[in-house]
């Protein structure tokens, strides 16, 4: 395996009742994105704060660039992580707050002005930073994570409380960082933030891997690619399908929901049968979809009503 990486294999933690981590096992390869996405309570943040040292695990291993985290001479060189963007001292100014954070950390004070421009904090960095909005605290954690110019990147829910320009910014900047080479492990709850920026996505579920391909994959495994179908008969229509081997469902709106065969199929089994049609769409399983099949089981908790497990 490639030095700028994650590995994590066979995680198990256990806070009291709750198995926080069932076996949690992935990767990230060097020059990739990866998407660690699953719902409230899945285990993410608890793996990442294993992985960055800050939690200690009951079984399995968490290695960065091939170590543990705590064995890395100097680990902000090697690791950069966004963890808690309220981790701050309210009365510092945001460069001030870099600027210790670099000097402790003994590297160059040069670099805060770099990172300050890269995360696009320059307007905001000689101000205190107890007055940052979410997003702009989110950028300053970012360019903490930066400092240090590490070869392997940990965010943990780094578009919480962006702004559409943020979740732009942020996702380019991602992408950037891959292109260069590093190893970037970012973790959401909104299967949507992650598409067309990871690489890899790991579903995770009740702290342990339900699902860990590439976002084509994924989709495809969901298998859930439909036809939809709009004819002044439906019924008809439908039956005709079914005959042909298809699914075919007429929904409450009159509309047919058609599966097991392309749309291009669907014209023609219709045509040569007489079944008038006025629309024949391929509709493609978001990933939105597929992470809703997979943690359908898995969510501990949703809107105003607990689920059982
Ligand atoms: N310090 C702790 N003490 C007790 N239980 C904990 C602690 N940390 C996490 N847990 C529990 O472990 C489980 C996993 O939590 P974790 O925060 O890792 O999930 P998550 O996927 O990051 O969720 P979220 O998106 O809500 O942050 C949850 O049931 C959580 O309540």
């Amino acid at each position: 395996m490639n030095d700028a990486s994650i590995e994590v294999s066979g995680l198990r933690k256990r806070f009291g009742p709750t198995q926080a981590l069932d076996g949690m096992t992935f990767s990230v390869a060097a020059g990739t994105v990866t998407g660690f996405v699953g719902p409230n309570g899945a285990g993410k943040s608890t793996t990442i704060r294993v992985l960055l040292g800050l939690d200690y695990q009951d079984e399995g291993h968490a290695l960065v660039c091939g170590q543990r985290y705590a064995a890395l001479k100097y680990p902000l060189r090697r690791v950069g992580a966004l963890v808690e963007a309220a981790a701050l001292q309210p009365s510092r100014t945001g460069r001030n707050h870099l600027l210790w954070l670099a000097r402790s950390q003994r590297l160059p004070t040069d670099r805060v002005k770099e990172v300050i421009d890269l995360v696009g904090l320059d307007s905001a960095a000689r101000r205190r930073a107890g007055g940052y909005s979410l997003g702009m605290r989110q950028r300053l954690g970012i360019a903490a994570a930066m400092l240090g110019d590490p070869e392997v990147l940990i965010l943990d829910e780094p578009f919480n409380g962006m702004d559409p320009e943020g979740i732009i910014w942020i996702r380019g900047f991602l992408r950037s960082l891959a292109a260069r080479g590093r190893a970037v492990l970012v973790s959401s709850h909104l299967m949507g933030e992650l598409q067309g920026i990871a690489d890899q996505v790991v579903v995770v579920g009740r702290g342990r891997v339900l699902a860990d391909a590439t976002v084509d994959e994924l989709v495809a495994r969901a298998g859930s690619d439909r036809v939809l179908l709009r004819s002044p008969t439906p019924s008809e229509a439908a039956a005709v399908l079914q005959r042909a081997g298809a699914r075919a469902t007429v929904t409450d709106r009159g509309t047919v929901i058609v599966g097991g065969i392309t749309a291009q199929r669907v014209v023609e089994v219709l045509s040569p049968a007489g079944v008038a049609f006025s629309e024949v769409t391929a509709q493609r399983a978001s990933l939105e979809d597929v992470y809703l099949q997979l943690t359908g089981g898995a969510t501990q908790y949703r809107a105003g009503t607990q689920v059982q497990p």
